[in-house]
């Protein structure tokens, strides 16, 4: 059994190719990084090194890789394949699409009915119907009408939180990988056209929007408000952020929102996301992964697009009729990172919010609190509460 995994980086290396060697596949990574490409053929295995409370080291097996560039050698083991994954990141996603097209076309050609499953590891919001519309495109006339019997474009999601190897954590070893213990892979139970792989830390579920919402809106929203805030304090990284008990509290609060929302939505117990948050924020405190607010709070600008993880966590809120009001302050405080003015055409511009709605509103309050005083989290908490109070009225 063969999965070609395409791109051997943090993810690629330090997750997917992982855990498919650990349910017994052989793993043929795919990389244009020479250096990673001929170590790997050299060593056989690389270090994974679990960073954390539970710190351990294993040693990933079972692997070979092949050179990206050599395209014939790639479509070769694509056609052979049993399983094939990407992680080569949204921007390179599309340039490989002739690649795998070139390999389905000699699996195709001797065997119309060869199904083959392709988990597409980035992310992405609809990554299956991104690469359906090219790999259509791209594949000979012959075989489009393979593609919908044969190919499963599988959405997952990646949880999993693998920081950028400096050389220090490198130890040397060009393959060192550090990657904190979380290892949970949910994956888009109907996409698939053959068995799906049997090990229980690949999670099949349906409907997938669920997890892919509890990513965005509570994973990388929270995590990119501790950024935003972390970065307003003048933290370095993010375990400093989230033990800043004010920022927990914002953070946690407007995790709490988007669960409810997200509850509300799917018939998830609140329960269950509530778990998911406590271990989130444990997760965020993990300071042997050295992850920075510079990365986790890059290009806040995309961050504030209104399907994004801050923005779309809000009007997800309002369209279940809760409350935003934690998620409205760390809009606020994206803007804030953005722009010391102007914000309301921004808010408009980017994030599609008048400021005559009432989210708009507290926006633009919480952002002129922040501009007055950017490190007074007390009383902006001060201010959550009194905004939640006046907006419910009075409690029985
Ligand atoms: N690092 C993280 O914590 C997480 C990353 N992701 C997503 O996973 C995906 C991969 O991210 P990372 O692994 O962090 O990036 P990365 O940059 O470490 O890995 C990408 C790999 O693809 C290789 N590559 C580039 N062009 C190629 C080509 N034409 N052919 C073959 N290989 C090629 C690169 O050499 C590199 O090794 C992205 O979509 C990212 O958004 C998702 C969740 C967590
Ligand atoms: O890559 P973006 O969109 O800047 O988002 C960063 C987020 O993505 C991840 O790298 C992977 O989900 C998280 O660690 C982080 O919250």
């Amino acid at each position: 059994m063969k999965t070609v995994m395409y791109g051997a980086g943090n993810i690629g290396r330090g997750f997917i190719g992982a855990l498919l060697s650990q349910t017994g596949y052989e793993v043929v990574f795919v990389d244009v990084n020479d250096e990673v490409v001929n170590t790997i053929n050299r060593d056989k295995t690389y270090p994974q090194e679990i960073v954390g409370e539970h710190g351990k080291t294993v040693w990933i097996q079972n692997i070979r890789a092949v050179d990206g560039k050599d395209t014939s050698s790639v479509s070769n083991e694509i056609a052979s394949a049993d399983l094939l994954a990407t992680s080569v990141g949204v921007s390179v996603l599309e340039k490989i699409v002739p690649v795998i097209c070139e390999g389905l076309t000699k699996r195709w050609d001797q065997d119309p009915d060869n199904v083959l499953d392709l988990l597409i590891c980035e992310n992405l919001m609809d990554a299956d119907k991104f690469l359906r519309e090219r790999i259509y495109k791209t594949l000979p006339a012959r075989h489009k009408e393979t593609m919908s019997q044969s190919l499963g474009l599988v959405e997952t999601s990646i949880g999993r939180m693998v920081p950028v190897m400096t050389d220090d954590m490198k130890k040397g070893d060009p393959l060192r990988i550090c990657v904190e213990e979380y290892d949970f892979l949910p994956v888009d139970r109907n996409a698939f056209k053959g068995p799906i792989p049997d090990y229980d830390k690949i999670v099949p579920y349906s409907p997938f929007s669920f997890y892919l919402e509890r990513k965005l809106y509570i994973h990388n929203m929270a995590h990119a408000f501790t950024a935003f805030l972390g970065k307003i304090k003048g933290y370095t990284y993010i375990d400093e952020s989230i033990n800043d008990i004010y920022i927990r509290k914002l953070v946690e609060g407007a995790m709490i929102e988007s669960a409810m929302m997200i509850s509300k939505k799917y018939q998830v117990e609140f329960s269950e996301l509530k778990a998911h948050i406590d271990d989130l924020l444990l997760r965020f405190q993990n300071s042997d992964l050295h992850d920075t607010v510079e990365r986790v709070g890059r290009e806040p600008l995309r961050k504030l697009k209104p399907d994004d993880r801050l923005v779309g966590a809000l009007r997800g809120c309002e369209h279940a009729g809760i409350l935003p009001v934690y998620l409205s302050f760390a809009v606020a405080c994206a803007l804030y990172n953005v722009t010391k003015d102007s914000a309301s055409e921004l808010l408009a511009e980017t994030s599609q919010i008048s400021t005559q709605e009432p989210c708009g509103k507290y926006i633009m309050g919480f952002y002129e609190q922040l501009k007055s005083a950017p490190k007074d989290f007390p009383s902006i908490l001060k201010m959550t509460d009194t905004l939640y109070s006046e907006i419910r009225g009075p409690v029985v």
